[in-house]
């Protein structure tokens, strides 16, 4: 499991560590990690190469110093551009000591940024110690001037991309954009949510010892999914194993039921029943013969493609005192379902209908958005996206981690609801199945999408074979 913790949380592990331990322990621990993974990045040793660290005033500046003094003794010609009045002073030092160069602001103070790095252009890697956990969100013009004029030259950001909200995963005006993020200690919730986690480019974890309380974000890795899948006991018969229902589809969206049915039928259930118009059963039927007509189940997918029928369907299914995926046309009716085992599927167009929201703010804030609507509508929220958000209405969440753009494709969230219905029918609570549901269906369109373009059946298809390497 990936854990994120908050800001608050990261700075009571220090302090309690900080107590314990000689001076600059952690500092060095965290430069050391730092300086390794610069290397690593640079590919062929630091010896010779370029490097160059923006530096500001905090802790996160004198990380990037002490790794810039031990990359220049490893041979690299380290230059550091100090963008605020004060740096960290035994950073600094000992930068110079190693044959570093430093710079003042002056030369990069704002309108300058640009004629400065078009002076030094040829840096191999820009190190990104501007702010760390300790930074408000957005930059001072000077840096944003100063980052610009080098784009195009790899970035590894300290800690993480400056100008990043740490704790929400929101950006508030410029930012850095990196193509790899060393953290320290733990992941923060910024290396998990969109929009900020897009900014991070890979995120490489060092120790440095910390002892972490519980986290409220994490992320689900692949050991955590398999352990997490519902397997047949020896003895299983499909009743035990479970049955899901499937409510969706309808004579103008018969492809939804289609769908639908086909993440239900992963395997991980029993049995798959379907409940609509009979031509669309028949439809079902043709593509899919183990699937039967309505009977008791043990979990419900309502809404995908349902049109008019969406209320009925959901009502018909909270008639069943059983948990239920309630996706598309029936998130309309969601605050039906308010107490019950439930996840409600939206994505950000979605959930901005339901919290009177645009999309567009939706997606500037998923972490959040995810948050209120469980805690509103008191029940499970998935807010797909690049970044899925499972949200409980206690406030604890997951990120899906898994996924591809090649997901963005009409019908893959119906295939996504039918695989959560399964594992509510197997026996999932609502938050496992949602997240593990998540992290099979962008596990699955990764797999479908390496041999060439994916439509949504694609993602169904590729199930099988995904669970089998679990
Ligand atoms: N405390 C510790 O023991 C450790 C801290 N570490 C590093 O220390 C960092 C936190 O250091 P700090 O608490 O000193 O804080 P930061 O270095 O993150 O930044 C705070 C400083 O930046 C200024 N600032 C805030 N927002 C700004 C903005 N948008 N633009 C420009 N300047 C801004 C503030 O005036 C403040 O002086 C971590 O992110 C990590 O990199 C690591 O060395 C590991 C150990
Ligand atoms: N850019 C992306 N990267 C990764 N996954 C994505 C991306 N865009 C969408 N997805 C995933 O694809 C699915 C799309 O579902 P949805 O928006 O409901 O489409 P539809 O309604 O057509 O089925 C969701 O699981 C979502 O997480
Ligand atoms: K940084």
């Amino acid at each position: 499991m990936i854990r994120a913790h908050t800001v608050e949380q990261v700075r009571a592990a220090e302090a309690d560590l900080l107590a314990r331990l000689p001076e600059g322990t952690l500092m060095q621990r965290a430069a050391h990690g730092l300086a390794h993974a610069v290397v690593d990045l640079l590919g062929s040793g630091a010896y010779g190469r370029r490097v160059l660290l923006l530096v500001g005033s905090g802790d996160n500046g004198g990380d990037a110093l002490y790794a810039g003094a031990l990359l220049a003794r490893r041979g690299a010609q380290v230059e550091a551009w100090l963008l605020s009045d004060t740096a960290h002073e035994r950073g600094v030092a000992a930068l110079r000591a190693a044959g570093g160069r430093v710079r003042h602001r002056e030369v990069t103070r704002s309108g300058d940024g640009r004629r400065a790095a078009s002076s030094t252009c040829g840096y191999d890697v820009v190190v990104d110690g501007i702010v760390g956990i300790g930074g408000r969100p957005g930059l001072r013009p000077a840096a944003a001037a100063v980052l610009d004029a080098l784009a195009g030259i790899p970035v590894v950001a300290v800690d993480l991309p400056s100008g990043v909200d740490a704790d929400t995963g929101e950006l508030e005006g410029p930012h850095v954009t990196a193509d790899l993020t060393v953290t320290f200690g733990t992941h923060k919730p910024c290396h998990l949510a969109d929009p900020a986690a897009a900014a991070c480019g890979a995120i490489h974890l060092v120790d440095i010892g910390l002892d972490l309380p519980e986290a409220l974000l994490e992320a689900l890795q692949p050991s955590d999914v398999a352990a997490l899948l519902p397997r047949p006991v020896p003895d299983a018969h499909k009743y035990t194993r479970g049955v899901v229902g499937v409510r969706a589809g309808s004579a103008t969206y018969p492809g939804a039921a289609l769908l639908s049915v086909s993440g239900a039928a992963c395997g991980l259930a029993g049995m798959v029943r379907y409940d609509g118009d009979d031509p669309v059963l028949d439809l079902v039927r043709a593509a899919h013969p183990e699937v039967v007509g309505p009977g008791r189940v043990q979990a419900w997918v309502v809404g995908s493609g349902s049109a008019a029928g969406a209320e009925s369907a959901l009502r018909a299914s909270l008639a069943d005192a059983v948990p239920l995926v309630v996706d598309a046309d029936a998130l309309a009716f969601a605050d039906l379902v308010a107490g019950r085992p439930a996840v409600l599927t939206p994505h950000a167009g979605e959930l901005g209908q339901m919290l009177g929201e645009e999309r567009e703010v939706i997606e500037s804030a998923p972490l959040r958005f995810a948050r209120r609507a469980a805690e509103q509508y008191d029940a499970v929220v998935l807010l797909k996206g690049r970044r899925s958000v499972i949200a409980r209405p206690d406030g604890r969440a997951r990120v899906t981690l898994s996924g591809t753009p090649w997901l963005a494709t009409a019908g893959a969230g119906d295939v996504l609801g039918g695989l959560v219905g399964a594992l509510l029918a197997a026996g999932l609570d609502p938050f496992d199945a949602a997240s593990v549901g998540s992290w099979l269906h962008g596990a699955a369109g990764t797999l479908a999408a390496q041999r060439g373009p994916i439509v949504a059946s694609d993602v169904a298809v590729a199930l099988p074979a995904l669970l089998g390497s679990l």
